[in-house]
């Protein structure tokens, strides 16, 4: 018999099949007495009932655990009329007495002029139980990755907000309840001089040029102050387009360590006594700011200097005394060179000076100026010294030279006829290759 046809000739039983063949619980409730009109197979089987007539008649309020009293009943009701379908996450009662999660969708339907509330409840007990299991996962994994650092981070790209885990926020100094969940309470405190990098960094991790996000940076905390941190993070969730959504990442807080690379960074680049860049420093810079100038087209200008007659200051005035104008001469000059120009204590008196994008002009001015400022300076604290003089030979790049060693030769052959023309004076180097290169 086709369909339609067995649906006209006894449409009650047909539809009581299909809605017991559901596998889910369907009631038809009286929104009045919240009483159960009907139910089908699934509804009082789950529930440990022999049949629908144990179920029917009774108030729907007897099955639940989360929904006590009439009152309670009253206001539900005029919440499913108000949004049909009303979701709801609660206990059924079973008839043993344990309870059952279920998802329950009620919507409200008139019909021959009376009103009747249709839920139906699915049970929940796997999903919740896997819920349960998954969170639980989280927390150990959360826990342990805490453990392993000294902070979490946890950030939903599309929105921009970032979990910052307590022990993170501790690190930098902030209570649990401070420290806003927002991108920028992080990028708003790296230090000025890395964040451009440390951007870019994250950007190549996000556009797929790096495998992971890993830096080195300076992160300030709450007191103002900046702690060296390492970084790691990676994209742990994306779009079905591939686009990031979200990434995770830890944090360890290296201060201590990195002040100690630092420090000792430091004392290989710099001269313990006048706190100069040293003669190894020297040769790396000015091959650097050679091919820098050499591709831009600048000008880079060197001079060598050496204090005059220094031998007689020592024997005279002792080595301590000695040491003492050493350290002043560089701290007369390192106040009044450029911050773009790079001095050297270049080794005993000797120093030198790299002056990028200066013609020979701009640099004889210049290192005439060092001079007469040496040679002006009253020693104080030395009041036997008299005065203190230096010698010195200039040359520029391109000029006297075409590489860092052609340009020193130039610039120490100016410097040692500086000395035998009587000392205190600037002298330029030849023009290259002129007296540079003897056959
Ligand atoms: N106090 C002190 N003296 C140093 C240091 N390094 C080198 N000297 C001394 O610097 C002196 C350099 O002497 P010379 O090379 O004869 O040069 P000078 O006496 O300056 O003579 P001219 O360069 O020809 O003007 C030597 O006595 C070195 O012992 C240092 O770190 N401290």
């Amino acid at each position: 018999m086709p369909f339609s046809d067995t649906l006209a000739h006894s449409p009650t039983a047909l539809l009581e099949t299909v809605f017991d063949a559901l596998p889910d619980s369907v009631f038809l409730i009286d929104p009045d007495t919240s009483r159960i009109v009907y139910c089908n197979r699934a509804a009082w089987s789950d529930l440990g009932y022999d049949q629908a007539s144990d179920l029917l008649d009774h108030s729907v309020l007897s099955l639940q655990k989360d929904v006590i009293g009439p009152e309670q009943w009253r206001s539900i009701a005029i919440e499913i009329r108000a949004r049909s379908p009303y979701v709801f996450i609660g206990r059924h009662r079973h008839r043993q007495g344990w309870e059952l999660p279920v998802e329950v969708y009620t919507s409200c339907f008139e019909f021959d002029g009376r009103d009747y509330f249709l839920s139906v409840a699915r049970d929940i007990t796997t999903r919740t139980q896997l819920e349960r299991e998954l969170s639980a996962r989280d927390a150990q994994l959360r826990f342990a990755l805490n453990e392993a650092s000294d902070g979490l981070w946890d950030w939903d790209i599309i929105s921009g907000s970032v979990f910052f885990s307590p022990q993170l926020k501790r690190m930098l100094g902030y209570g649990p309840e401070e420290l806003a969940p927002h991108l920028s309470s992080w990028a708003d405190n790296i230090h000025p001089d890395d964040v451009v990098w440390v951007r870019s960094v994250i950007d190549d991790h996000l556009a797929g040029r790096r495998e992971r996000f890993e830096a080195e940076y300076r992160l300030r905390n709450r007191n103002g102050h900046y702690l060296w941190v390492h970084d790691r993070g990676r994209i742990c969730e994306r779009d079905p387009d591939g686009r990031p959504l979200r990434m995770v990442g830890m944090v360890h807080n290296v201060t201590d360590r990195k002040n100690l690379e630092l420090r000792l960074q430091r004392l290989a680049s710099h001269d313990s006594l006048t706190g100069l860049l040293n003669r190894r420093e020297s040769e790396i810079i000015l091959e650097t700011q050679i091919s820098l100038c050499r591709r831009l087209q600048l000008p880079l200008g060197i001079c060598l200097f050496d204090l005059d007659n220094f031998k007689s200051i020592n024997d005279v005035h002792g080595h301590l005394c000695g040491d003492q104008v050493l350290a002043g001469v560089a701290e007369l000059f390192n106040q009044h060179v450029r911050s773009a120009d790079y001095l050297f204590r270049w080794g005993g008196e000797e120093f030198m000076l790299i002056c990028v994008d200066t013609t020979l002009e701009q640099l004889q001015q210049r290192v005439e100026g060092l001079r007469t400022l040496l040679e002006s300076k009253t020693w104080d604290t030395l009041p036997a010294l008299g005065k203190v003089t230096a010698s010195f030979g200039i040359a520029v790049f391109p000029d006297h030279g075409d590489s860092a060693r052609e340009l020193f030769i130039a610039a120490d052959a100016a410097l040692y006829r500086a000395k035998s023309c009587g000392r205190n004076r600037v002298e330029l180097a030849d023009t290259w290759p002129a007296n540079t290169f003897t056959p």
